[in-house]
């Protein structure tokens, strides 16, 4: 290991976060939390045995015990530590998977393959939602239910007070905001970007599916967690933003991507973050990338991204209606854009994407600027490996670098880069819990080349 405050060559990638280092949170995570997620999900689907047959029959009663024999089947491998098997189904990106694999047994050659404690954590979670994918996508007439649907749902429904103080006082700013002068703007960006930032707290992978809405007004408390954000280019984005705007001609329009963590509240801020750089001006398109499949307990898919919108246009209060009008009407006219792409639920950290998915990397050197959501986002930037705090954030993104970028992100796992000498100390000293609490967070931006 090169001394705190060296950079490492680029070449001498540290190890991967993994439950082989026993007391870590990885550790931890896939003893307890992992099996709490497929008790879960096994639970849910017990719970709407009734729905399956009231709408398919025998058949989906079928269905239903098939998929919780296969999830109980998982959740045995994975507390016995038995080895990582190839997927056996024909979905889309089994390939891929199975390729990966293939890459991980060529790593840990001679140590006994890859399995769910001694493989990265990385890869053994990721797998782990794949597979209760597969449980579902398997067995048809049930194979397009989310078991985690009612979750986020919920989580939407209980942050409703938070949803109503956000969506009020954004229509509000809307009234005046041809009014206000640069520095007014300027603030009410930064409060915004908090917001979204301060979202990721509410994600459900990372209380095993138990509550974790928004539930206080999300713009009072904004000042008083300042300095619990532990890198803070919130500036950097502005005269980013600032610039690409100033240097704007007809031809050229600012795009800005959000690549979306979690549905629920997370969402509507994201929403609003949105919103606003097109009514400022300060972009012309937003670009939004979800999820293809049901994943980490609380990720966005295209049908939570549209069942939002119309939740929010039917709901019984004027500004949050009026949202989602506007949103939807955004989408029609092409402003607002969603994507999914089936890399971002792929094991692989992003380093990678250049050479798995060329597609998704060419679509995004299109953009002025990308915003990554979240804890897993951030984790797949770094590739989720045990990096010295002071080691630049660029270097941690290991040669991904396809435009500006900046990870919006809570700390929920224990990798964090790009701190300063002794600050990473000196937390530690007073919080031992801080890189997993979810109570700091990191603005942390990439000029890119
Ligand atoms: O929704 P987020 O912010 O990506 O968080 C996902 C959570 O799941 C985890 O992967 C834990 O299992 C953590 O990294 C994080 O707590
Ligand atoms: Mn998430």
């Amino acid at each position: 290991m090169a001394a705190a405050g060296t950079a490492l060559p680029v070449t001498a990638l540290p190890v991967p976060l993994s439950g082989r280092f026993k007391g870590s949170f990885a550790y931890f995570t896939i003893k307890d939390r992992l099996p709490q997620i497929l008790t879960r999900t096994i639970d849910t689907l017990h719970r709407h045995k009734n729905e399956f047959f009231e709408e398919h029959g025998e058949k989906g009663v079928e269905a239903e015990k098939r998929a919780i024999s296969f999830l109980s089947k998982l959740r045995n491998e994975l507390q016995t530590d038995k080895p990582v098997t190839p997927l056996e189904d024909e979905l889309p990106d089994a390939t891929l998977w199975n390729q990966y694999l293939d890459y991980q047994r060529n790593l840990s050659n001679g140590n006994g393959g890859p399995s769910w404690f001694q493989s990265p954590w990385l890869y053994v979670e990721c797998y782990m939602y794949r597979r209760i994918h597969a449980a579902l996508a398997q067995n048809p007439p049930i194979d397009n239910f989310d078991v985690f649907k009612e979750g986020k749902a919920q989580n939407f429904f209980e942050s409703q007070g938070a949803i109503i103080a956000l969506c009020t006082y954004f229509q509000e700013l809307l009234k005046n905001i041809k009014d206000l002068d640069e520095k007014q703007l300027q603030e009410e960006f930064l409060k915004l970007l908090q917001v979204s930032l301060w979202g990721n707290k509410c994600d459900l992978s990372f209380s095993a599916g138990e509550d974790s809405s928004q539930k206080s007004s999300p713009l009072q408390c904004l000042e008083d967690m300042v300095p619990f954000v532990l890198v803070n280019d919130m500036e950097k984005l502005w005269s980013l933003l600032k610039n690409a705007k100033n240097r704007k001609t007809d031809k050229c329009k600012v795009r800005v991507d959000i690549i979306l963590d979690n549905a629920g509240f997370e969402l509507v801020s994201d929403f609003v973050l949105a919103d606003f750089l097109l009514s400022s001006k300060l972009a012309d398109e937003v670009h939004f990338h979800g999820k293809s499949i049901p994943w980490y307990v609380s990720d966005t898919t295209k049908n939570d991204f549209n069942w939002t919108i119309k939740q929010l246009q039917a709901a019984n209060h004027m500004w949050m209606s009026r949202c989602g009008i506007n949103w939807e009407g955004n989408l029609k006219k092409g402003i607002w854009v969603y994507h999914d792409h089936m890399f971002w639920t792929l094991p692989h950290d992003f380093s990678s994407m250049a050479e798995v998915a060329p597609d998704l990397y060419a679509d995004l050197q299109k953009s002025n600027l990308l915003l990554f959501k979240g804890d897993l986002n951030y984790r797949k930037l770094t590739g989720d490996r045990k990096w010295e705090h002071t080691v630049p954030f660029h270097q941690a993104l290991n040669k991904f670098h396809p435009a500006p970028l900046c990870s919006l992100r809570t700390l929920k796992s224990d990798t964090q880069v790009g701190l300063k000498p002794g600050q990473a100390e000196q937390i530690q000293a007073s919080e031992p819990e801080w890189m997993i609490s979810g109570k700091y967070g990191v603005v942390q931006f990439d000029p890119a080349l």
